[in-house]
């Protein structure tokens, strides 16, 4: 399974703002904004492009296009809207499907509770954008369903992994890529990331554990 872990100095510097436990929401927010905008600049490093000549100040100039490039963004509710304005600074054209899947704090278990998706998945690209993959089950959940409607090619863009996910992700889908600010240590013994950032959704939209 390919796992990019992106250690880009801004990233580890931004990654590591978002680790203090006295953020404010609008600090927090940001970074993750940030950081999603620096992964999908890794994720996009393979998008085909094709020759093109544009008129320049002096004359035609030969450059090159993107070429049909296909994305739906997939952010997983509710965390991952944390991420997607950031990734539409870079994709802006993107299409954007939302699903909704919480986890049960009790089993960690994922409960879905909304899908939709856009059209001809099986033609598209998906980008998933969760800050937190930790069991995994959240996200081995979200890839049934785009594999559901058709989806071949995913990808997915988390600020944080664990290795315990990863590691379940690759039992049961190999072939999605993984991009991550950082490959943290370890669960705890209630699911959380060690070290983390605390529950990612809460801090992202300013609610309370
Ligand atoms: O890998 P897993 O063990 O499945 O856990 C990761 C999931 O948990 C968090 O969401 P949460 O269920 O807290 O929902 P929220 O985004 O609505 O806060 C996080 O944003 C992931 O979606
Ligand atoms: O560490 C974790 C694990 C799941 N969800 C979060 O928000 N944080
Ligand atoms: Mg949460």
């Amino acid at each position: 399974m390919k796992v990019v872990e992106v250690t880009h100095p801004l990233v580890q510097h931004k990654l590591g703002l978002m680790r203090r436990a006295e953020n404010s929401t609008k600090a927090f927010r940001e970074l993750a904004s940030e950081v999603a905008t620096l992964l999908t600049y890794e994720a996009t490093a393979d998008l085909e492009t094709e020759a093109t000549t544009v008129e320049g100040w002096a004359g035609p100039v030969a450059t090159r296009q993107i070429k049909g490039a296909k994305i739906t963004l997939v952010p997983i509710l509710r965390a991952g809207l944390g991420m997607l304005p950031g990734v539409l600074e870079l994709l802006p054209a993107a299409k954007v499907g939302v699903v909704g899947l919480q986890r049960d704090e009790e089993t960690l278990r994922p409960v879905g509770y909304y899908e939709k998706l856009s059209g001809r998945m099986d033609e598209r690209t998906a980008l998933v954008l969760d800050p937190m993959l930790a069991t995994g089950g959240t996200l081995i959940a979200t890839i049934d369903m785009l594999k559901a409607a058709g989806c071949r090619r995913i990808k997915g863009l988390f600020l944080v992994a664990a290795p315990e996910g990863l590691a379940a992700l690759e039992a049961r889908h190999p072939d999605v890529e993984v991009y991550t600010a950082s490959i943290d240590e370890r669960l705890n013994d209630v699911g959380y990331i060690l070290p983390g950032l605390g529950d990612a959704g809460d801090k992202i939209f300013g609610t309370r554990a």
